[in-house]
């Protein structure tokens, strides 16, 4: 072996950036070997010993492989400060989750956790609005939030979309978004649309008493037209933006971060494609790495997976998330690959379920979740046999329900949105 990475006996010091990944070495080579390589390509090395890399250089700046599990191949790396630019997300990303992925040397590699140093945590301010910043600006303070995703993901032209959302507005949802893969088409253009939709929900607000707020999805080609519909979006009254944030990357994330100074738009964190890199258990980054930039970088809700629902995701891999959106110190957790991290303060991002929900999940997902969470239907709204307003109306008597401690079948019996949701959702 040619650099001495493995060094079980140090201790990461505070200033360190911590990963956890996990290595599989291809056939003929042993797991210190795929290990060392891992560490020196994520940071300072190359594949042969350069000349360039001065001893004294190495000692400085060289990667520490602290822990060592051949049996649960399992390696953590701290890695200096020095190594980062520690404002950049892509950057570091570059760096621990860049060349490595691609090794032959490893069959598998995932990058499980990163811990974040104080001096990176500095770096960034985190959500401008957050779980707090939510409850202020939607005035609901003791309960879930119900949102929908206006439905058909895309297809409706901006009128139409702008009643599906008000029906939804007005059978009680509090917040109702754009589907992932709505932005700017010819059939809906974001301008016509916000501007209906916007004025729509004003209107049920001043209907219903109870806030609205409609998510415009702003994910563009570019960060300068993302910027544009975030100043449209601002004008136009709104209170959010929502972003697509795997599609979009890491740089256009920062960079609407730093614009929220300016708009004061909620940012709304949609997912789609995470699974590209996440889903695979063996190789990859974890949901958990995803989970945890966004907060850094300063998203105020993200989607977490629903446990219940469509979308894959142990109830544990779940909680973790949720626990690292929430929670102000993670406690390190060896037997899910959590490391520990002191939040320093940043602000903690509203959690969201969404996808193939049903209002008969409700009790479900408060039991699993609690009180600090988003429950987003879609079909779960716009399927409902009595139609949209009806479908948001049947998640809010479920919601009731549920808060009441009494059944969804015992609430039904004087509350016929819901009865008509049971009938169709509930398996008999
Ligand atoms: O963007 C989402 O989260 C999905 O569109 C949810 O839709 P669904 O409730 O119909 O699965
Ligand atoms: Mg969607």
């Amino acid at each position: 072996m040619r650099r001495d990475y493995i060094d079980t006996g140090y201790i990461p010091k505070d200033t360190d950036l911590t990963c956890e990944f996990h290595i599989e070495p291809s056939a003929g080579v042993n797991f210190e070997e795929a290990a060392t390589h891992m560490a020196g390509e994520s940071s300072i090395d190359s594949w042969t010993e350069i000349v360039t890399l001065s001893p004294e250089l190495a000692t400085k700046l060289k990667p520490h492989v602290f822990y060592v599990d051949e049996g649960s191949q399992t390696v953590r790396v701290a890695y200096s400060e020095e190594l980062f630019e520690l404002g950049s997300v892509p950057q570091v990303l570059s760096a621990v989750a860049g060349n490595i992925l691609s090794m032959k040397v490893v069959d598998n590699l995932r990058l499980q956790d990163i811990a974040f140093p104080k001096s990176m945590l500095r770096e960034f301010k985190g959500p401008k609005f957050g779980l707090p910043g939510v409850r202020k600006l939607t005035g609901v303070e003791d309960r879930p939030l119900i949102g929908t995703i206006v439905k058909p993901k895309v297809g409706l032209n901006s009128e139409k979309h702008a009643e599906v959302a008000y029906n939804s507005f007005a059978g009680g949802c509090d917040l109702v978004k754009d589907d992932e893969n709505l932005t700017d088409q010819k059939f809906n253009s974001f301008e016509k649309r916000a501007e209906l939709t916007l004025k729509l929900a004003e209107k049920a607000e001043a209907e219903t008493g109870e806030r609205k707020m409609y998510i415009c999805n702003i994910t563009a080609p570019t960060c300068k037209e993302m910027i544009r519909r975030m100043n449209v979006l601002k004008d136009l009254g709104a209170h959010y933006a929502m972003i697509d944030i795997v599609p979009a990357g890491w740089t256009a994330l920062q960079t609407l971060r730093e614009e929220v100074e300016d708009t004061d738009l909620v940012l709304h964190a949609h997912r789609c494609m995470h699974s590209a890199y996440t889903r695979n258990p063996r190789h990859g980054i974890s949901m958990l790495v995803v989970a945890k930039l966004c907060r850094l970088i300063g998203l105020d809700q993200l989607h977490i997976g629903t446990v219940v629902g469509k979308m894959h995701g142990e109830k544990h891999e779940v909680l973790n998330l949720r626990d690292e959106c929430v929670l102000d110190n993670v406690p390190a957790d060896e037997s899910q690959h959590v490391l520990a991290q002191d939040w320093g303060g940043l602000r903690p991002m509203f959690p969201v379920a969404s996808g193939g929900l049903a209002p008969t999940m409700i009790p479900d997902l408060y039991s699993i979740f609690g009180r600090d969470i988003i429950m987003q239907f879609g079909g779960g709204i716009h399927a409902h046999p009595m139609g949209t307003a009806a479908g948001a109306t049947a998640c809010r008597q479920a919601l009731e329900a549920t808060l009441e401690g009494v059944s969804l079948q015992e609430y039904a019996k004087k509350h016929k949105e819901l009865e008509a949701a049971l009938d169709k959702w509930l398996k008999k």
